[in-house]
């Protein structure tokens, strides 16, 4: 760990002395955010843990060591208690189930490809547990994301994390103006998670070595269609398999199990050219499928923007920026339109592939380091 590191975060950005200054800190039970714990104690700073129960370890939805159950609960607990700070646990499985759970399986129900990652942070962690926070006196909340936060001429501004390849800006895009201000993600200078595990070393955390969290906390490995039939059963209906050109190819289990750009399980083999999902349409029960290009994408509708820039949103007729259309993909070129406060268009200078309504269009800086928001992508 150089020294370098240690001064730059050593300071959550507070005239007063740590010892003054209270910091509750999300805590998920993971590597992270007991590192994010550790090291604020560490520094002398009032630290509250606080770890919400998101669902029942119990219950059919969850898989033994998944975050925000049972084991995760005992791990943030036994951080708190060997850095000796307090730590409490709030069952916010209504909270959760409703906020995000529901909406998760009413989307895939729909046809599209949702991110609950995203409404967690609007609609949990920085709604009502930052409003927690609040309420404990705190001056700030401190989470284990890895985004950085600067505070810039107009107020606290959003930055990609040092570290590329950990960067969770595309589902931070929603956090407002004022959460920012209140919010402090110390792991965002990292330049790898090794420094993280290193911290966690040097501090002596049982978590050191845990694995990482996977991507969808409540869909033990990943298989979202087991949960969705858990939670809507005999929603996912069958239906069919229809060309563009408006050939029926064949049938589905369920347009839940598919997801638009997809070219593998189609189970309609024999035909000459590959095929991909083009369109779901919920209505009809159909996977619509035709050849690669029609994939590619100009033109993203967006809406329900959350603007992260220092000039009003609407106030100008475009914006060159660079956007991001998927967690994974790099930012890419577009120009923005603004059709409302709240909507827009997003011209993409290269067209891209597979562009899923219910997905997020981050909006970048055109060096693609500052985060100004985004929006959700629908049909249009
Ligand atoms: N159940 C929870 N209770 C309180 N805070 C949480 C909870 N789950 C996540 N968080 C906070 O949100 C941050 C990001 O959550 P995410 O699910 O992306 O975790 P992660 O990257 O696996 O981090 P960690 O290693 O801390 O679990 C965490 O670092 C933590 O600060």
């Amino acid at each position: 760990m150089t020294l370098e590191l240690d001064s730059r975060l050593n300071s959550l950005g507070f005239a007063k002395p740590p010892a003054e200054t209270r910091v509750v800190v999300a805590m998920s039970g993971g590597v992270d955010s007991s590192v994010v714990a550790a090291l604020l104690a560490d520094e002398g700073y009032d630290v509250v843990g606080v770890t919400l129960q998101l669902y029942d370890h119990g219950a059919a939805l969850a898989k033994k060591g998944a975050c925000c159950a049972g084991a995760d609960i005992h791990d943030a607990r036994r951080v708190a208690e060997e850095r000796g700070f307090p730590h409490y646990v709030l069952d916010y499985e209504n909270v959760f189930r409703d906020a995000v759970i529901d909406e998760f399986a009413d989307s895939y129900l729909a046809g599209a490809t949702p991110i609950p990652c995203v409404r967690c942070n609007e609609r949990v962690k920085f709604k009502d547990l930052l409003a927690t926070a609040r309420d404990l006196d705190a001056d700030c909340m401190a989470t284990g994301h890895y985004i950085q936060r600067h505070a810039g001429p107009q107020g606290a501004e959003l930055h990609r994390a040092v570290d590329a390849a950990r960067d969770q800006s595309y589902f931070l895009f929603s956090t407002t103006r004022e959460q920012l201000e209140f919010l402090r993600f110390p792991l965002g200078h990292l330049h790898s998670k090794a420094e993280t595990r290193a911290l966690a070393h040097r501090y002596g955390l049982i978590v050191a070595d845990k694995p990482d969290s996977q991507d969808i906390c409540f869909v033990p490995n990943g298989d979202y269609a087991s949960v969705i039939k858990k939670l809507r059963p005999g929603a996912a209906d069958p239906g069919e398999i229809v060309h563009a050109d408006g050939r029926v190819l064949g049938t589905h289990e369920g347009i839940i199990h598919y997801t638009v750009g997809q070219r593998r399980g189609l189970g309609i083999g024999g035909l000459s050219d590959p095929l991909y999902v083009v369109r779901l349409d919920a209505e009809k029960r159909q996977v619509i499928v035709g050849p690669r290009e029609l994939l590619a994408t100009r033109a993203v509708p967006v809406r329900e923007i959350n603007w992260l820039g220092d000039a009003p949103f609407a106030s100008r007729a475009e914006w060159p920026l660079s956007v991001k259309l998927r967690s994974t993909r790099p930012p890419t070129e577009a120009v923005l339109r603004p059709v409302s406060e709240t909507e827009a268009t997003v011209e993409l200078l290269s067209p891209e592939e597979g562009v899923s309504p219910g997905q997020a269009c981050v909006f970048y800086d055109p060096d693609g380091s500052r985060v100004y928001g985004g929006g959700w992508i629908w049909r249009g």
